[in-house]
């Protein structure tokens, strides 16, 4: 059985997460961590009474396999730290981390032999999105990035967003987009190394992203959407017998599938 402490366990990943792993017949929910909860009866939340629940996360003193995290962006880079120290293998999915701190991560992981990961996206659709950006990058020199989420999303760009960006900006090698100077207003959106990003927070979308590249007298649109986050819990699930495998740190699920 792997047994997994899920960080953010009441939130709406978290739930979806706890069913994913009840639902699993070689998973085991050992526990759920959340430091803003006061409840610690595992039957509050509709877990089972085995199931421990943690707000302090020095509490946290029994076996587990794998951390899932889908918490909060403040809290995601010492609640992973930690199930490193633990020799938790780490599945991260929050976001907001900066890449000095996926990199110090990887860095503790690798240096245990731990497998791990962290995905900005979890949803095939994204990740294929992300995949064919990057082959896109190589043809057109410019492109901007639009993610649309729900009003409670709290950070801004979203991960995903930032990944493409990123694997687009790695991909181009010199071939790179100028920046704009004059935008006073900053209506031109977020800047990753030339690629502007415009994040839109709005009720009635979940995630949603398009990848848009221009050339003379042509436009190329990638363009993702979800509309339920069961949709990300096949890569989850995915991940977790993948780390269990791994020896190391992997930034992306498209590093495992
Ligand atoms: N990689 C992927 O595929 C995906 C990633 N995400 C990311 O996952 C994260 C969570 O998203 P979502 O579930 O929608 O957000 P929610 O706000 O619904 O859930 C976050 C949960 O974390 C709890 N929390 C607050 N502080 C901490 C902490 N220090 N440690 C652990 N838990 C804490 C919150 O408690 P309380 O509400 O009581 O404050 C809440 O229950 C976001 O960063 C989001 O961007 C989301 C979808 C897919
Ligand atoms: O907050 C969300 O909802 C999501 N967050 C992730 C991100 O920041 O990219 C993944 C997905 O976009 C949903």
């Amino acid at each position: 059985m792997i047994k997994v402490i899920i960080s953010g366990f009441n939130g709406s990943m978290g739930q979806k997460a706890v069913k994913m792993v009840n639902d699993s017949e070689d998973m085991q929910l050992v526990a759920g961590f959340n430091p803003v909860v006061t409840d610690l009866d595992p039957k509050a939340y509709g877990l089972a009474e085995n199931v421990k629940i943690f707000n302090k996360l020095t509490d946290i003193n029994l076996a587990a396999d794998i951390w899932i995290d889908f918490s909060i962006p403040t809290a995601v880079f010492n609640n992973t730290k930690f199930a490193i120290e633990q020799g938790i293998r780490p599945v991260i999915g929050t976001s907001g981390m900066s890449e000095n701190q996926t990199t110090e991560l990887k860095k503790l992981a690798d240096a245990e032999q731990l497998g791990g990961i962290i995905a900005s996206n979890f949803g095939l659709s994204a990740v294929l999105m992300m995949k064919f950006a990057q082959v896109a990058a190589k043809y057109f020199a410019e492109s901007e990035i639009i993610e649309k989420h729900h009003e409670d999303k709290i950070d801004a760009p979203s991960g995903t967003a930032l990944n493409t960006a990123r694997l687009i900006y790695e991909a181009r090698g010199e071939n790179q987009a100028q920046p704009s100077s004059e935008d006073p207003m900053h209506t031109r959106g977020g800047d990753y190394h030339g690629t502007k990003i415009h994040a839109l927070r709005l009720p009635g979308f979940v995630a949603d992203e398009e990848v848009i590249f221009g050339g003379i007298g042509e436009t190329l649109t990638i363009s993702q959407s979800t509309s339920d986050r069961q949709s990300f819990m096949t890569g989850v699930k995915l991940a977790v017998h993948e780390v269990m495998k791994q020896n190391q740190l992997v930034i992306g699920l498209e590093q495992i599938i």
